[in-house]
């Protein structure tokens, strides 16, 4: 059994951790840690996970998170930078930002701030042209969990790039999130009046922060510079992603090459799946689960490929992804603990 803590157990990607962890026969929770939330019992913030309740909240600190075979860091961006390097975990997964992204320029860029480092980039299935990124991830100590959007975005788009099937220029991508990818934190345009019934595009024109990582992604999958049209939008949803990606297709390039190519990528990936023809991906069908289902088609008027994502953000885009590679980084079973169904109707 593997001794793990969970710090920031008191919100969103936290409880899904939880939710999680508690299925995994080889895990035994530990410490669970929070800021403010310190002190209160776990029920106050995670009331569908009642073999917790009454576990209390501790301060988020070295001292407590010491002594654990893996630590998962579910804290705000930045946060988790602080306390990486005092930590004395074998393996440590930070479900932030902080070391998602190799460039330091695009790091400044987008987020502000000093860059903190990078650490192994956690999404298995990506195909990169160095290889399938899952060899990096086998025993590593270190893991960058990828963003909820990326996630859906890269599995989307990087088998075309992998078998040079689509341009890397004029790449275009509009996605639709669930509120809960904004975390629990209290955010004026987030209430239920201002969500409810009522889509909205935001972080237009380039500016969303997982633009950098989204072409850090697709480059190293093309084994040259992408570049990407990045367009988030909030869906009056709790959960789910659904990502819309066109790319200009390659000379001579027809759908049966399209598909060929996501059959070969994904064909034996337990989370990853190429629906049959005709079937569209839902959201509502990956909920609760870690799944990412996929679809392709052409638009040869236009002369684009156009591939359509669903996950569920708290899921494969955050708190499963992050057991996945708890798995690879400890040699367990890839699949162990996590889920392969949803959740219907
Ligand atoms: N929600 C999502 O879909 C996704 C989230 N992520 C990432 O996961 C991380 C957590 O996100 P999410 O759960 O949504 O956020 P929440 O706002 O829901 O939860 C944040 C957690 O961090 C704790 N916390 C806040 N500040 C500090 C601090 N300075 N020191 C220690 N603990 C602190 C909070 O505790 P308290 O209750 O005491 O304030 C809470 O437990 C973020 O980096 C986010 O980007 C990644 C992919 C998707
Ligand atoms: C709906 C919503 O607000 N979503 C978040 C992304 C959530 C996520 O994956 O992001 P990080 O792990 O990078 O924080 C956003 O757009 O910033």
């Amino acid at each position: 059994m593997f001794k793990v803590a969970v710090a920031g157990a008191s919100g969103y990607a936290g409880g899904e951790l939880l939710r999680l962890l508690l299925g995994h026969p080889q895990v035994q929770i530990g410490a669970l840690t929070a800021a403010g939330s310190a002190g209160d019992v776990l029920a106050r913030h995670q009331p569908h996970l009642p073999a917790l309740a009454d576990v209390v909240i501790q301060p988020t600190n070295p001292d407590v998170l010491a002594g654990h075979d893996v630590v998962f860091l579910a804290l705000p961006h930045g946060a988790s930078a602080v306390l990486a390097e005092q930590l004395d975990a074998r393996v440590v997964i930070d479900c932030g930002a902080d070391f998602r992204l190799i460039d330091s320029v695009a790091w400044q860029q987008f987020y502000g701030t000093e860059h903190a480092g990078s650490w192994a980039y956690g999404l298995p299935e990506l195909a990169t042209a160095e290889g399938p990124q899952r060899d990096h991830l086998q025993g590593a100590r270190r893991i960058a969990v990828p963003g909820c959007y990326p996630t859906a975005c890269s599995l989307a788009l990087a088998p075309a790039f992998a078998e040079q099937l689509v341009q890397t220029e004029q790449v275009v991508i509009v996605a639709a999130s669930g509120t809960s990818g904004a975390g629990r934190s209290l955010k004026p345009h987030l209430l239920g009046s201002e969500t409810m019934g009522s889509m909205s595009p935001y972080g237009v024109g380039g500016s969303h922060r997982h633009t950098p990582e989204i072409e850090q992604n697709l480059s190293a999958a093309a084994g040259r510079p992408v570049t990407v049209s990045f367009t988030p939008t909030l869906a009056p949803m709790s959960r789910g992603i659904l990502a819309t990606c066109t790319a200009s297709i390659a000379p001579g390039v027809s759908v049966d090459d399209v598909r060929a190519a996501y059959e070969n990528a994904y064909g034996t990936e337990a989370f990853v799946h190429l629906l049959p023809e005709g079937s569209w991906p839902t959201t509502g069908a990956v909920l609760g689960s870690n799944n990412a289902v996929l679809q392709v088609a052409v638009d040869e008027r236009v002369g684009r490929v156009v591939i359509v994502c669903a996950i569920d953000n708290l899921t494969k885009g955050t708190a499963g992804g992050a057991v996945q590679n708890m798995n690879l980084a400890l040699g367990l079973p890839e699949t162990m603990g996590l889920p392969t169904t949803g959740v219907a109707p």
